[in-house]
């Protein structure tokens, strides 16, 4: 088998609190192959910004990796000096916000921005970077993008700007992009776009994406693979049409259950009762417990695993005590 582009293991990071430590991402593991998109998607405060902060190496201390293990093609990242991940990202590693303002300076023009990211991480002139740039605005659909280059972020719509911060993290080719809630701050008819780009750049440059979103609906349009995290942990993880088809854990079978429907009303066809726990109280056992209408005893008292259910790895003990034809 080929080395996935990124890899994760076990996971875990804390933050400092009033009273002691708290574990945000506790025990995560998984791989993005070159080319692929994983989704990864749960409720507010269920760990997906906070994992993909942890690989770009932006967890802002007294917040910290505490154990675990992160590669980048092999190369261990999780514990490089701060100059050294610095190089990485950007370079290796392309990042996309929601808020496409938070990656671009409004005092300086798109095409002085690019260029001198391009200039940063590759080693061209400032014709051959100012030509590269041109050719990524279009890559990335600026319509006449030798005039828009010379253009400040205020005159670009907020889909035109989010393609613009797409065209900087891929300005230096990197093998993973990790995108964080990229579409959630445009209109509807602009988020598929923005969608279907993505997964074209995941497609035609090989590159490797983690999709971090709470939409279900996003995840099954872009994604080859689907993480589904809650309160910290990765409850299952497969290939997005059999989770979507055929969710294992009780919570992916909620959320799977509030995909808007095809006819586009937002129907909600199952209710996860409750709500996420908070750090603070993450409960016994499975950190779900309270919430399943199937949990049995050993929930409230023994963590699930991962375990493997064909494509599918679900931590949930109901696949843990009987065959597998009968639990599904
Ligand atoms: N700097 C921080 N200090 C303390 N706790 C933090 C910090 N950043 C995140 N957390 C906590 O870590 C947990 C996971 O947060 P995270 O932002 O990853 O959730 P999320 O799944 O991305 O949710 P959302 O969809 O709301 O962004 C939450 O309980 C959050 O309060």
């Amino acid at each position: 088998m080929t080395e996935p582009v990124l890899s994760v293991r076990n996971l875990q990071v804390e933050f400092a609190a009033r009273r002691g430590t708290l574990r945000a991402i506790d025990g995560v593991s998984f791989d993005i192959a070159k080319g692929e998109v994983l989704g990864v998607v749960g409720e507010s405060g269920a760990g997906k910004s906070v994992t993909g902060l942890a690989v770009i190496g932006l967890i802002d201390p007294p917040g910290r990796i505490a154990g675990g293990e992160i590669r980048l093609a092999g190369l261990r990242i999780d514990n490089l000096p701060p100059e050294e991940m610095r190089r990485i990202r950007g370079k290796r590693i392309g990042m996309i916000f929601q808020d496409p303002l938070t990656s671009l300076n409004p005092l300086y023009k798109v095409g002085d921005q690019l260029v001198e990211t391009i200039r940063t991480h590759l080693n061209l002139s400032e014709t051959a970077a100012r030509r590269r740039a041109i050719d990524l605005l279009a890559e990335v659909g600026i319509p006449a993008p030798e005039k828009r280059i010379d253009g400040y972020p205020h005159e670009f719509s907020g889909g035109m700007r989010q393609r613009v911060v797409i065209a900087l993290a891929i300005c230096a080719e990197p093998e993973l992009i990790i995108a964080d809630e990229p579409t959630t701050a445009l209109d509807v008819s602009v988020q598929a776009q923005i969608i279907s780009l993505i997964k074209r750049l995941g497609r035609d440059h090989g590159t490797a994406v983690m999709l971090v979103t709470h939409d279900m609906g996003v995840i099954a349009e872009t994604s080859d693979r689907v993480a589904v995290m809650y309160a910290g942990r990765v409850a299952e993880i497969g290939p997005v049409q059999d989770v979507v088809k055929n969710p294992l854990h009780p919570y992916a079978k909620g959320l799977m259950g509030a995909i808007p429907t095809l006819a586009g009303d937002d129907k909600r066809l199952v209710q996860i009762p409750g709500s996420m726990p908070r750090l603070s109280a993450i409960p016994r056992g499975c950190s779900f417990n309270p919430r399943c209408a199937s949990a049995f005893d050993r929930c409230r008292i023994d963590r699930p695993e991962p375990l493997p259910r064909g494509t599918q790895s679900v931590a949930c003990h109901l696949y843990d005590t009987v065959p597998a034809e009968s639990a599904a």
